[in-house]
């Protein structure tokens, strides 16, 4: 069913597939089912697929809110939510992922997964740690940068911009103290990473240092 969903979805010949692969879709959906997110964010929808894998694992009361630019995306998600009777726990917001994060309250959130605009992963990762509850779970897609992101974003046609911003949240996570951080290498890598529950230490800054907190 899913796989028919997916497939209708892409059909049409006008959008490059970019869904996370079916190993890594299930791969959140465990990451989900152990986390136990009551509040749960993905950043890029694409048609749904990995929102579906998410929604399958969360909890009872859990919510994830979807975040995609595309109003046409956006609409193809909804629907494709509600095909798998999962309506009541995906809310498809039609907005930037960075500005809706922003809007979001400080350590109000349980589990953030990122792949929308990699060029602004810095920015999401900042704001994600913002966001994050101490324990909170961050998922970031595309953490080998071995994709072809040339149809992902007109102003960055060969993908450099793309990779060189995946390298430095790479380095950020690692640097940060206060993320205890691990890939997995399902599809095109996850990278993975927990805000720690104690007193945190530093966090990330946008050009990839770190800087204490005040
Ligand atoms: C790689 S796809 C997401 C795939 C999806 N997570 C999945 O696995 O099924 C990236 C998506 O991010 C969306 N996107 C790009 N820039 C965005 C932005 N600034 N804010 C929100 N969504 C954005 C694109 O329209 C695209 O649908």
């Amino acid at each position: 069913m899913l796989d028919q969903i997916l497939r209708r979805s892409l059909l049409d010949g006008r959008r490059a597939p970019m869904q996370v692969s079916d190993e890594c879709a299930r791969t959140l959906q465990l990451l989900t089912c152990l986390q136990k997110p009551q509040v749960a964010i993905e950043l890029g929808g694409f048609v749904g697929y990995s929102a579906i894998h998410i929604a399958r694992g969360l909890p009872p009361g859990g919510r994830l809110t979807c975040v995609e630019l595309d109003s046409e995306l956006a609409e193809v998600t909804r629907k494709n939510v509600d095909i798998l009777g999962l309506t009541d726990l995906v809310e498809v917001v039609c907005r930037d992922a960075l500005n809706f994060l922003q809007s979001i309250p400080s350590e109000s959130v349980d589990m953030v997964f990122i792949d929308a605009d990699k060029r602004r992963y810095l920015q999401y990762l900042r704001e994600s740690f913002r966001v994050l509850r101490r324990g909170g779970l961050l998922i970031a897609d595309d953490a080998c940068a071995d994709g072809d992101y040339s149809s992902e974003c007109i102003a960055d046609p060969d993908g450099s911009e793309a990779r060189s911003a995946i390298h430095s949240y790479n380095v950020s996570v690692a640097r940060t103290k206060s993320l205890c951080s691990s890939l997995i290498s399902s599809g095109h890598g996850l990278m993975v990473s927990i805000k720690a529950p104690r007193t945190a230490a530093a966090l990330p800054t946008v050009d990839g240092s770190v800087e204490p907190i005040r």
